[in-house]
């Protein structure tokens, strides 16, 4: 057991305190709703899941595991794995989220670059059984862990948790091979969701659906905004997302008042059930998108049926939490061409820099977002270099040692300054010298009435140079090749109008829900 002479005497800020905060005032309030063993639904109250942490808590400590371990928790969002995280959280255990199906091989360079103390699935679950060398465990939904393989047991280093400590690990599919962690530490990740707070994405009335994967950080971050401002989590089944019908029947029933997550969750409701969308008007005061563009066609169309919506546009990446949000305005501008993504959040600055590192503020110039906030992440775990890359000195006072996170995100300000989002540094492509944004061929396409969505890729042509190839998912009346040419034709130079045209009923998402520009690219060039 740690010495008791050297524990701090106070405790830190960290997530679980900020999550269990209305504990002290709601204690019989449902703090989390999930779908029950057999249908329906069933609620946890803010007591209920606190004593859940404890258990858990407790459990973590008893099976040896330390302050700064890592713990994989594989598993979907339910009252269990919310639990689970925060009583992590409580021990000083870095949690990493894992999806089920997340890849083994992948798994194992998590496993491998990590080396966890514990790699915990759910007892009902399918047990998945990581290689041999990590200890295995199993928690259930009243607070148990039963530990298959103990960590070894190993002296204590730290005695106290301290805010600046990582709280989790995302891993998000790098661009190169190998998987970067991001490393967010409490302090970070609170300071974004206080800055939430302060925005007002959510009420302490609210009923918050959310539907991202656990190991997307738009889930913890539905998960803490939702527990810290004492309203409701309601954690929506990942199978329901292909079940348009039973989705609006889980979220009739759950009540909820919001719907938290990436805009192509809404592509099979308003396909399939637009008429069940309609019939959410009367609970659903608004939505929250994030992780990728809402194509403006199935905006208009959410939005005709239904009319009152709130919609919230949450901009950012994984190492800043997020950075920026926008309310979309109602109704939405006719000649409307781009959502802004708004302002820095509450506490938290967005600079517009070019290549030279200057400033670029005069409206509709290109820049490149760099942010300042409080929440900046730690580092990718294990890889310096990669930090380096990306949390850079301050480009305005070199000298303070304050560090921003130079984004990749390319930007352009509005009128009043509100930011328009134009696309990534390294989705710029260059087509016989000329300088192309994928996005804008995108955004045009979906400007078609039958175009639903459209992603464009820059692929190699038979001659060696980058040809566009446009994937479009076009309502059943279709539109034509012919059609979408000669809309590309109207509104852009002539080299961005793609070579080909590619219809698809859907398009193929990743597990965070965003389109999968890998398995596009197999399609496009048959090597599906
Ligand atoms: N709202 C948008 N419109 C358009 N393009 C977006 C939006 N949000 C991101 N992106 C793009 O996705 C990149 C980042 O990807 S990421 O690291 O996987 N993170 C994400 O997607 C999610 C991100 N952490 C986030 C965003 C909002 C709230 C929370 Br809580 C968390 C950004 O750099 C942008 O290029």
């Amino acid at each position: 057991m740690a010495d008791e002479r050297f524990v701090p005497r106070f405790p830190a800020d960290t997530l679980d305190a900020f999550a269990l905060a209305p504990l002290a005032r709601t204690p019989d309030k449902p703090a989390v709703v999930e779908r029950g063993a057999s249908g329906g639904v069933t609620s946890v109250s803010y007591r209920e899941l606190a004593q859940r942490v404890e258990e858990y808590a407790k459990r973590l400590t008893a099976a040896g595991v330390r302050i700064g371990d890592r713990v994989v928790v594989e598993g979907h969002t339910s009252a269990s794995s919310i639990a689970l995280l925060l009583a992590c959280a409580r021990v000083g255990a870095v949690f990493i989220p894992v999806d089920p199906d997340t890849p083994a091989l992948r798994l194992d360079s998590i496993v491998d670059a990590t080396g966890p103390a514990l790699f915990l699935h759910p007892a009902d679950g399918p047990a998945r059984t990581p290689r041999d060398d990590v200890p295995l465990g199993a928690f259930d939904a009243d607070g148990g862990i039963t530990v298959d393989r103990v960590p070894p047991a190993r002296r204590p280093l730290r005695r106290g948790v301290v805010g600046g400590d990582p709280a989790y690990i995302i891993f998000t599919s790098g661009t190169t091979g190998r998987p970067k962690g991001v490393v967010m530490s409490h302090h970070a990740a609170l300071a974004f969701y206080r800055g939430t707070q302060r925005f007002g994405a959510v009420s302490p009335d609210d009923r918050v659906a959310s539907t991202s994967p656990l190991a997307f950080d738009v889930a913890l971050f539905d998960i803490c905004v939702s527990l810290g401002t004492g309203a409701t989590l309601i954690a929506v089944p990942r199978a329901f997302l292909s079940f348009p019908r039973r989705l609006i029947g889980f979220l009739r029933e759950a009540e909820a008042t919001v719907v938290h997550g990436v805009p192509s969750l809404w592509r099979p409701l308003l396909r399939h059930e637009p008429d069940g969308v309609a019939a959410l008007g009367e609970q659903l005061r608004g939505i929250l998108f994030a992780g990728e563009n809402f194509p403006l066609a199935e905006l208009r169309r959410l939005r005709t049926l239904l009319p009152h919506l709130r919609v919230v546009n949450a901009f950012g990446a994984t190492e800043t939490v997020a950075c920026s949000f926008a309310e979309v305005p109602n109704p939405l501008p006719e000649d409307a061409e781009a959502l802004s993504i708004g302002h820095g959040y509450p506490g938290a600055e967005i600079l517009l820099l070019d290549e030279q590192g200057d400033l670029v503020d005069e409206p509709g110039a290109v820049g490149e977002m760099y942010i300042r906030c409080p929440s900046l992440f730690s580092g990718y775990w294990d890889d310096p270099d990669a930090t380096r890359g990306v949390l850079v000195p301050d480009p305005l006072e070199p000298r303070s040692g304050q560090r921003v996170y130079r984004s990749g995100d390319l930007a352009y300000r509005g009128p009043s300054g509100e930011l328009y989002f134009c696309g990534r540094v390294d989705s710029m492509v260059k087509i016989r010298g000329n300088r192309i944004e994928l996005g804008e061929i995108e955004r045009r396409l979906a400007e078609h009435p039958e175009v639903t969505a459209a992603v464009v890729l820059a692929l190699d042509g038979p001659e060696g140079e980058a040809a566009l190839t446009a994937c479009v998912v076009a309502t059943p009346t279709g539109a034509t090749r012919a059609e979408l040419a000669d809309l590309c034709r109207r509104s852009m130079p002539a080299y961005m109008t793609p070579k080909r045209f590619l219809f698809l009923d859907e398009l193929p998402l990743n597990t965070n829900g965003k389109a999968d520009r890998k398995a596009l690219t197999a399609l496009a060039t048959g090597d599906a």
